[in-house]
């Protein structure tokens, strides 16, 4: 089977709309293509069509044109094959559902059980694992309406390795968590891209993007640009998609240094960790990605 993002075994999203039944097109002609052992951005203003891509590329709603293809299978073939892991956004979690933190991560293992979802040793080991590799084995008996934002996404995060899906959906996996566990969930996803995972990630934390993202998908309701991180993320291109709504201040010259270093700095930021580019005097970096990232403690 080809490997390829032109073949079979990633993501493939190949001219796909989202209309509602209000009328609305949230998402309009959206293509890109990701191969296995990626990380890829998913990146764009609020209302841009980022949750609704995660709904379709999940088969919660149908596209009205186009289609995808996980591992080369339609959605719901995907799915009944436990290839695809979801980690939701926050908000869209019943947080006073009744439930313990390790029932939580057992729910990634249904998909491996029979009808009666009876777990077996292998399963329970799977459990422990995923756990443990979060570091949330000590909460595994608390509710999880009781955990804060960072352990419930935490625990999110152990489901879906418990699942072992070749693909991980993660939406906006930094909001509202800590640094600390923002590198822990770096590393994970470094670990998993390692051993050849596909992961879609949905962020508004510009800065951190170049650090561990491998890949870039632009949104702007449809898609603005995609493609490697190197080439794709750059100043233009997220003027581009941002309009307006991205804050953008350059300092240069004097205004920056009290030296003879004339470069300028600009800053991007979507309210989150910001992107800084670096210049060579007030305008240049527009079409370059950031060689670096700052505000990484
Ligand atoms: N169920 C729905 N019915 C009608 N319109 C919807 C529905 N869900 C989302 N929308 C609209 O579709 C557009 C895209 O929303 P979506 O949630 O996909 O954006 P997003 O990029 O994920 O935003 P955010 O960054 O705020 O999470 C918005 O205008 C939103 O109001």
């Amino acid at each position: 089977m080809p490997t390829t993002a032109a073949g079979h075994d990633g993501i493939r999203v190949d001219r796909v709309s989202v209309t509602y039944p209000n009328g609305l097109t949230a998402v309009r002609d959206a293509s890109f293509a990701l191969d296995p052992g990626t990380i890829c951005a998913l990146v764009g203003v609020n209302g841009s069509g980022k949750s609704t891509l995660f709904k379709a590329i999940m088969g919660f709603v149908r596209p009205s044109a186009g289609q995808v293809r996980l591992a080369g299978l339609p959605v719901a073939a995907a799915l009944k094959r436990n290839i695809v892991a979801y980690v939701p956004q926050s908000e869209d979690v019943d947080w006073n559902f009744p439930v313990l933190v390790e029932d939580v991560v057992t729910m990634g293992r249904y998909g491996h059980m029979n009808l009666f979802r009876i777990a077996s040793r292998e399963d329970r080991r799977k459990v422990d694992a995923a756990l443990e590799r979060v570091g949330m084995t000590a909460f595994r008996k608390r509710q999880i309406g009781e955990l804060s934002g960072g352990q419930k996404k935490r625990v999110f995060l152990a489901r879906a390795l418990a699942q072992e899906g070749r693909i991980v959906l993660l939406d906006e996996p930094f909001t509202g968590v800590d640094v600390t566990t923002e590198a822990a969930i770096v590393a994970l996803l470094r670990e998993l891209r390692a051993a050849g995972q596909v992961m879609l990630v949905s962020t508004h934390d510009l800065g951190s993007v170049p650090d561990y993202c491998d890949q870039v998908v632009l949104l702007d309701r449809t898609v603005v640009a995609a493609g490697p991180t190197a080439t794709v993320f750059t100043r233009a291109n997220l003027e581009r998609t941002f309009g307006g709504a991205l804050r953008n201040f350059s300092l240069g010259g004097a205004a920056l240094h009290q030296d003879a270093d004339r470069r300028s700095l600009t800053v991007l930021t979507d309210d989150e960790r910001p992107l800084v580019f670096y210049g060579d005097d007030g305008r240049d970096g527009a079409d370059r990605a950031p060689d670096d990232t700052t505000g990484r403690s």
